[in-house]
């Protein structure tokens, strides 16, 4: 499978190269406004490949992107220390306006995976330039944040967070929900597991686990500048999914027809993702407060995308 990245900065070098080292792709253009970048990645990438699995990995313009299966978005600014996602909305989309025209000149059937912030919004914003259909406009959503509530669930029960099955839901970003009514270890309800490990899940184990997921980003990029070895990942194992049509269930942002009474809106539920993009979206078992809390999300996001005209 083809895959093109644009935007050759520290999210999308980081999916080319976990692509390179997952074996996701037999092919990986990196695209970027600033080519000396774009090139010195794909160079560096296509070193780890003698340690991973075949794959051809180059830089290029637009047009080296004919023929791509899937193309990841990552291009645009990024949050500087304290500023959240959505402060970043109008510069992306200007961004988007360019760099969508270049990528569709290319490949006009290609599926687009966002990953520039804010992703939900971006999202829809990708939608409404490429004229796709919804299922194969895909932003990585909560898919990074679902990540960090297994390691953190999983730290606390002792078990990996391969064995922990649980989904951050809404928004990428601060109105962000933990879905902790349906979350399960194995087969059992978070809760339950923790009592019979000895590691109950209390009041303040929840609220430490929700400030570790809900500010994770604010901690990394103050300490280090960005985020992007979990990110890079994620949008890995979703290139997978789709290549493999694997079926996979995860928490991906697609437009929404209707979610808590919110209407097209784009934002993360968990979903089937296959060779043709999302195929079927879940709605897992809510308490009140989750659906509510998903509920002020959805809105958040819709008079945001609103905003944009
Ligand atoms: N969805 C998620 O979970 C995450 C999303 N992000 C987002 O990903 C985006 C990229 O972040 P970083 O890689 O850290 O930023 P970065 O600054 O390292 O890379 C961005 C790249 O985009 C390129 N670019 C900017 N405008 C362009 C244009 N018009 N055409 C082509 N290339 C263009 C720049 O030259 C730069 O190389 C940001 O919006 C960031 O907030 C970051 C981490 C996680
Ligand atoms: C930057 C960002 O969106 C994250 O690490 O969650």
């Amino acid at each position: 499978m083809k895959i093109g990245i644009v935007g050759a900065g520290m999210v999308g070098s980081a999916a080319g190269y976990a692509l390179a080292l997952r074996g996701g792709a037999s092919e990986i253009v990196l695209v970027d406004r600033n080519m000396a970048l774009a090139v010195a990645q794909a160079e560096d990438i296509a070193h780890a490949v003698p340690f991973a699995h075949p794959c051809r990995v180059s830089a290029g313009d637009y047009d080296a992107l004919e023929g791509a299966d899937l193309v990841i978005l990552a291009a645009g600014v990024a949050q500087k220390p304290g500023e959240d996602r959505i402060s970043l909305l109008s510069r992306n989309a200007e961004v988007f306006a360019q760099v969508i025209a270049g990528v569709q000149k290319a490949a006009p059937e290609t599926m687009l995976l966002v990953a520039s912030n804010p992703v939900d919004v971006m999202t829809e914003v990708a939608l409404r330039i490429s004229g796709l259909p919804r299922e194969k406009v895909i932003g990585s959503g909560t898919i990074l944040d679902t990540a960090r509530f297994r390691s953190l669930l999983g730290d606390h029960l002792g078990v990996a967070p391969q064995s922990v099955h649980a989904y951050v839901l809404g928004e990428h970003g601060d109105s962000e929900v933990l879905a902790w009514a349906s979350a399960r270890a194995g087969s059992e309800p978070v809760a339950r597991f923790g009592v019979q490990v000895g590691a109950a899940i209390t009041q303040s184990v929840r609220e430490r686990i929700d400030e570790g997921v809900r500010r994770a980003a604010y901690r990394i990029i103050e300490g280090k500048g960005a985020t992007w070895y979990g990110i890079g990942a994620g949008l890995a194992r979703i290139v997978q999914a789709v290549r493999d049509d694997q079926r996979s269930v995860l928490s991906v942002s697609i437009v929404t027809p209707e979610v808590e009474g919110v209407t097209d809106v784009a934002l993360s539920l968990p979903r089937v993702v296959g060779r043709s993009g999302v195929m079927t979206t879940l709605l897992p078992e809510l308490a009140e407060d989750e659906a509510s809390a998903l509920r002020r999300s959805a809105e958040m996001l819709k008079q945001t995308a609103l905003s944009l005209g």
